[in-house]
C-alpha cells in the first residue's frame, strides 16, 4: 500500500473488505456469455433486433476491410518485382493501383470502426433496457435492493452494460473474420513455403494459447471484483453531492473523506493486483507478438535455404520472399490478435457474470419474497401492487360495493428477521370515513406495519384484505416518511406517479430509419404468415400490454366526476380548460412517442392528466400558491432541487396535493404532515375528508388525533391498543 494514500481508522467503525469471487474461464461462463447473446440478438420483430443488423453489417465490412488488407499486403511484392527488373512500363499503373487499394483500404478500416460503433450503441440500447424494464418493478427493485440480492444493480445496469457492449464489439470486430482469414492465409502460406511453415505456426499459436489461458484466467475474478467497488465508491460520491448540506452543517466532510479514501484505497488495491496480473498475460501476448515476425522469416527461410527456389532470378525471389513474409505474418498476426483478445475476454467475461446475475436475479422468482397475500375484497388472493393505482382486476366488485368496501386487517403478526416480534394477531376493520390514527414510541413497528399493508413486506402471519378501486379514485396510497419528490417537473410532483404513463416505454423513436424499415418488412412477412384474417402474435412495439388505464380512462370520464357522492363533494379534475386537458385522450401511445425515460418533463401532451389551471388551483389550496406563481410549472428538475430548493414543510404540502389530486379512499400518511404547521395541518385534514378520503395516519403530534375517530397503539413488545376517539 502506497505510504501517501494509507488512511488511518480514526477509532471508526471497520471498512468492509471483501475477496474477490473465484470466476474463471469455465463451462457457467461460457453458458452465461450465450444467454447474454441470446438477449443480445433477439430477433428483429421485437425493436432490439437492430443489433443483429449492426452485427451483420459490421461482419459485411470488416470482411470487405480484410479483402483490401491483402491486396495492400501484396503491394511491396509488386513493387520488388517491377523495380528489381526495372520495368518502366509497369511502374506507373502499379503506382495508381496502389493508390486505389490503399483509399480503399482506409473506407474500409473507417466503415468497420463506424459499425463497430453502432454495434455498441444498439447492445448497449438493447441490454439495459431488457434490464431496466424488469428491475423497476414492483416486486423487483425493492427486494433486491432492501435485501442487497445483488450489488450495485445501478451499476450493473449502466457501466458494466457499456463495457460490456464495447468489449464484445472489439471482440467481433477482431475475432469474428479471425477463423476465416486464418484458413484463407493457411492456404496461401501452405503454397509458398509447403506444408511445414503452417504447421509452425499452428505449434506456436498453440503455445501461445495455452499460457494466456493461464494467465488470463485470474484476471476475470479480479475484473468482477473491482467492478463493484467502482460502483461502491461512485455511490458513495453522489451520496455526499446528495448530502452535501447536511454533511457541511454537521462539518462532516473529515468523516465522509476518510470513508471516501477507504473506498478508493480498496479499488485501487485490486486495479493494482490486475496491473501486476495484466503484465504477465501482457508479457506473454506480446513476446508472442514479436515472436511471430521472426517466425515469418524462418518459414521462407526453410524451403528457400532448402534450395526449393534455385530457379528464381533477382526479381523472383524478392517478390516471393516479400510475398511469403507478407502471407505468414498476417498468419502469425491473425493468431496474435486472437490471443491478445484473451486481454479482452477476461474483462468481457467479468462483465457477462456480473450482468448474467442481475438477469438471473430479476427471472428468479424463488429469490425474491412471494407476492403479497393481500386478499381483495372477494377473499381471493391478489397482487397488492395491482391494487391502487395500476392495474384493475377483471374480478373487480362493482362500483356501488366499492365505495363502501372497508380495509380489514385479521390476526396479522409480524417477527423482525433478528426475531424480534413487534405485533401479534393484529385485528381492526376500517370503514371508509373511519380514520384511524396510529401510534407508539420510536421502533414500536409503525412504519414496518404500513410496508406490510402495502405488500412490500410480508407478514409472518395473517391477511390484509385491501379493497381493490374500479372507480376513477385509487383505493390506497401510501406516503413514506420523508417526502418522495422525484427528476420531474412542478406538474410531475403532484401527478406522481403519472398514470397516463405505460408500464413500458415506447424506444421506438430511437432506431434508424433502416431499422424501421426492415422492422416494417418483418411485420408484414409475420402477418402474410399469419394468414389474410390472423394477427401475429407479436406486438410491434412493447412487450407488455399498452392498452389503456380504467383508471385513465375515467380521468377523461366527466359523467363519473358528476356523479353525485357524498364522499367527494368537489372534484378537483374539471372536463373544461384547455386543450392541455386531459390530453390523455390518447391514451394509447403511438409509434415515435416519447417515453418518460428521458431527461424531460414527463408532463408532454401525450401524458397530461391535469390542466394547468387545475394544478394551480391545487398548489392554492395545500398553501403553495407562491410556488405556483413563482415556478415553472413544466420545466424539469433534479430531485435535489426539489428536496433542495423547497423547505421540508413545502415539500410535505407537495405531496398533499398529489393526494388531493388522486383523492385515494384511502391515504397512509407515514409523519406526512410533521413539518407541516398546525394551521396548515387543520387546513388540509379537513380539505381531504371534505373529499372523502379516509386517513390512516401515523404520527406522534397530537392535534391530528382531532381528525380521527380510531387509535391504535403499538407498544414494541408485540402488543396493541385499538381505542375510539
Ligand atoms: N429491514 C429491517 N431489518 C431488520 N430490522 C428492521 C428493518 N427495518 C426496520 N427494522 C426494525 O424494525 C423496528 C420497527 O421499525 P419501524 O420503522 O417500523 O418503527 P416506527 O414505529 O415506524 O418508528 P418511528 O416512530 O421512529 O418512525 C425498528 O427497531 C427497526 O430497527
Amino acid at each position: 500500500m502506497d505510504k501517501k494514500l494509507e488512511v488511518t481508522k480514526g477509532g471508526i467503525g471497520e471498512y468492509p473488505r471483501e475477496e474477490a469471487p473465484r470466476y474463471s474461464l469455465n463451462w457457467d461462463v461460457v453458458k452465461r456469455i450465450a444467454q447474454l447473446t441470446q438477449l443480445q440478438f433477439r430477433p428483429p420483430h421485437s425493436p432490439y433486433g437492430s443489433v443483429f443488423i449492426a452485427c451483420i453489417l459490421l461482419i459485411l465490412v470488416s470482411g470487405g476491410n480484410e479483402v483490401t488488407v491483402y491486396f495492400t499486403g501484396l503491394i511491396p511484392s509488386q513493387f520488388y518485382s517491377v523495380l528489381v527488373g526495372k520495368d518502366t512500363a509497369k511502374f506507373g499503373p502499379l503506382l495508381g493501383k496502389s493508390l486505389g487499394i490503399v483509399v480503399a483500404s482506409g473506407v474500409g478500416k473507417a466503415l468497420t470502426m463506424y459499425f463497430s460503433g453502432m454495434y455498441q450503441v444498439r447492445t448497449r440500447l438493447v441490454l439495459s433496457h431488457y434490464i431496466q424494464s424488469r428491475y423497476v418493478q414492483p416486486n423487483a427493485m425493492y427486494p433486491i435492493v432492501s435485501r442487497e440480492l445483488a450489488d450495485n444493480p445501478d451499476q450493473r445496469i449502466t457501466q458494466d452494460v457499456d463495457k460490456f457492449a464495447r468489449t464484445s464489439s472489439e471482440l467481433l470486430r477482431d475475432l469474428l473474420v479471425a477463423p476465416v482469414l486464418v484458413v484463407l492465409y493457411t492456404v496461401q502460406t501452405w503454397n509458398v513455403t509447403g506444408y511445414f511453415g503452417p504447421v509452425l505456426i499452428y505449434a506456436f499459436f498453440i503455445v501461445g494459447a495455452v499460457i494466456s489461458r493461464f494467465l488470463m484466467t485470474p484476471v476475470i475474478s479480479l475484473v468482477y471484483a473491482q467492478e463493484r467497488q467502482e460502483g461502491v465508491f461512485r455511490f458513495q460520491h453522489v451520496f455526499n453531492r446528495t448530502h452535501a448540506e447536511a454533511i457541511g452543517l454537521q462539518r462532516g466532510e473529515n468523516y465522509e473523506h476518510l470513508r471516501l479514501n477507504q473506498s478508493l484505497l480498496t479499488i485501487v488495491q485490486w486495479q493494482r493486483l490486475i496491473v501486476q496480473r495484466t503484465f504477465w498475460l501482457n508479457l506473454a501476448t506480446l513476446t508472442f507478438g514479436y515472436l511471430g515476425s521472426i517466425l515469418s522469416y524462418l518459414v521462407i527461410g526453410i524451403p528457400i535455404l532448402s534450395g526449393w527456389y534455385d530457379d528464381r532470378d533477382a526479381a523472383g525471389l524478392s517478390e516471393l520472399i516479400s510475398k511469403a513474409s507478407f502471407l505468414s505474418m498476417y498468419l502469425v498476426y491473425q493468431f496474435t490478435v486472437i490471443v491478445q483478445k484473451a486481454t479482452s475476454f477476461s474483462d468481457f467475461a467479468g462483465y457477462v457474470v456480473r450482468i448474467t446475475q442481475l438477469i438471473d436475479i430479476l427471472n428468479d422468482e424463488s429469490l425474491r419474497p412471494a407476492k403479497p397475500t393481500t386478499t381483495d375484497d372477494t377473499g381471493s388472493e391478489s397482487d397488492s401492487e395491482l391494487q391502487g393505482l395500476t392495474g384493475e382486476s377483471p374480478r373487480a366488485p362493482k362500483l356501488e360495493d366499492e365505495r363502501t368496501a372497508a380495509l380489514e386487517v385479521n390476526s396479522l403478526s409480524y417477527t423482525l428477521p433478528t426475531g424480534r416480534l413487534l405485533f401479534q394477531n393484529l385485528t381492526f376493520r376500517l370503514e371508509p370515513g373511519q380514520n384511524l390514527f396510529i401510534t407508539g414510541p420510536n421502533g414500536s413497528g409503525k412504519s414496518s406495519l404500513v410496508r406490510i399493508l402495502s405488500g412490500l413486506w410480508q407478514p409472518s402471519s395473517g391477511v390484509v384484505n385491501v379493497p381493490r378501486s374500479s372507480m376513477p379514485h385509487p383505493s390506497i396510497m401510501y406516503f413514506p416518511q420523508s417526502p418522495f419528490l422525484t427528476l420531474g417537473s412542478l406538474y410531475d410532483q403532484v401527478v406522481y406517479p403519472n398514470p397516463a404513463i405505460s408500464a413500458t416505454n415506447n424506444f421506438e423513436h430511437s432506431f434508424s430509419l433502416l431499422d424501421r424499415v426492415l422492422r416494417w418488412v418483418w411485420q408484414r412477412f409475420r402477418l402474410a404468415e399469419a394468414g389474410p384474417n390472423g394477427s401475429s402474435s407479436h406486438t410491434a412495439g412493447n412487450h407488455q400490454s399498452t392498452s389503456t388505464s380504467p383508471y385513465l380512462k375515467d380521468l377523461n370520464d366527466d359523467s363519473l366526476n358528476d356523479e353525485s357522492d357524498s364522499m367527494s363533494p368537489k372534484p378537483t379534475r374539471r372536463s373544461s380548460g384547455p386543450d392541455t386537458t386531459h390530453a390523455a385522450t390518447t391514451t394509447k401511445p403511438r409509434a415515435g412517442e416519447r417515453g418518460a425515460g428521458f431527461y424531460q418533463s414527463a408532463s408532454d401532451a401525450a401524458h397530461r392528466v391535469l390542466s394547468d389551471d387545475d394544478l394551480i388551483e391545487l398548489l392554492d389550496l395545500v398553501g403553495l400558491d407562491r410556488l405556483a406563481r413563482t415556478m415553472p410549472l413544466h420545466q424539469t428538475y433534479d430531485s435535489s432541487y426539489w428536496t433542495q430548493c423547497l423547505s421540508p414543510g413545502e415539500q410535505q404540502k407537495l405531496v398533499f396535493a398529489r393526494l388531493l389530486f388522486f383523492q385515494p379512499r384511502f391515504a397512509v400518511l407515514d409523519e406526512g404532515t410533521s413539518s407541516i404547521d398546525a394551521a396548515s395541518v387543520t387546513k388540509l385534514y379537513t380539505l381531504g375528508q371534505s373529499r372523502g378520503i379516509t386517513f390512516i395516519t401515523i404520527s406522534h403530534q397530537e392535534i391530528l388525533k382531532a381528525f380521527h375517530q380510531l387509535g391504535l397503539t403499538l407498544d414494541g413488545q408485540g402488543s396493541y391498543t385499538l381505542e375510539s376517539f
